[in-house]
């Protein structure tokens, strides 16, 4: 499961855990991105920092993994890169992209995305606010590509950045340990807030 995860949150964790069991996957590689080019309109947090909110978010899950291929990477990130060395590091996996609704019905701007479906079959998990039908999939290759319908969690890292800045709680939205890392290292502090606050 590829993500900015800038930070991870509630959404991300669920949406892997619904995959793994659906599918009886062995493990769940979390690969947070590197630079998401698609992304740049804002300052991502540093790559190390999200990094480790990852591995934080994972810890108690056995059957997750955190993969470094992407911020180890220079230049922007591909999921194309991606996969080609997740393969190279696997090369008897059956190797599956996970993904939510938004980024599903983004693929066909993704570099090489003819190729990506060589090399994994996508998973598109439904997202609130996000519609997620065969409508979504028109030019892609239906037959590797699964939609799948996961617990509805309104959760969005835009949404935690936001409220962090404006002073508001994340807890439950991220994981304890995510809290921590945020409040620790000062993630976040100047995020514009969607709005004026009551003192
Ligand atoms: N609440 C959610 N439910 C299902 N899928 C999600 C959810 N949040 C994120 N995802 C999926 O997880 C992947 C990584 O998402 P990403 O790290 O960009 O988080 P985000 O919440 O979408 O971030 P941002 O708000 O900064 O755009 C994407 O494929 C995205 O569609
Ligand atoms: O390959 C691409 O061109 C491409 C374009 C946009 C997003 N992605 C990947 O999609 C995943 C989710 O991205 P994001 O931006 O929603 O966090 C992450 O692994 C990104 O590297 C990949």
């Amino acid at each position: 499961m590829g993500g900015t995860f800038d930070p991870i949150h509630h959404g991300h964790l669920v949406a892997a855990s619904e995959v793994q069991a659906s599918f009886g996957l062995d493990e769940v590689i979390f690969v947070p991105t590197g630079l998401p080019w698609q992304k740049l309109d804002r300052q991502v947090s540093p790559a190390e920092d999200r990094y480790l909110m990852t591995v934080i978010a994972t810890a108690s899950n056995p059957l997750f993994e955190v993969s470094r291929v992407d911020i180890d990477r220079d230049g922007p990130t591909y999921t194309i890169d991606t996969l080609r060395d997740l393969s190279a590091a696997h090369p008897d996996a059956d190797l599956y992209f996970i993904t939510g609704a938004d980024a599903m019905a983004a693929l066909l701007s993704w570099r090489d995305h003819d190729e990506l479906f060589e090399l994994a079959q996508f998973v598109g998990c439904t997202r609130p606010g996000h519609e997620l039908d065969e409508n979504s999939l028109v030019g892609l290759p239906v037959d590797r590509i699964t939609l799948l319908e996961i617990p509805a969690l309104a959760i969005s890292s835009t949404d935690c950045r936001e409220r962090v800045g404006a002073g508001e709680p994340v807890w439950y939205l991220v994981p304890d340990g995510v809290v921590q890392y945020i409040a620790k290292h000062g993630l976040y502090a100047s995020e514009s807030s969607k709005g004026p606050h009551p003192s």
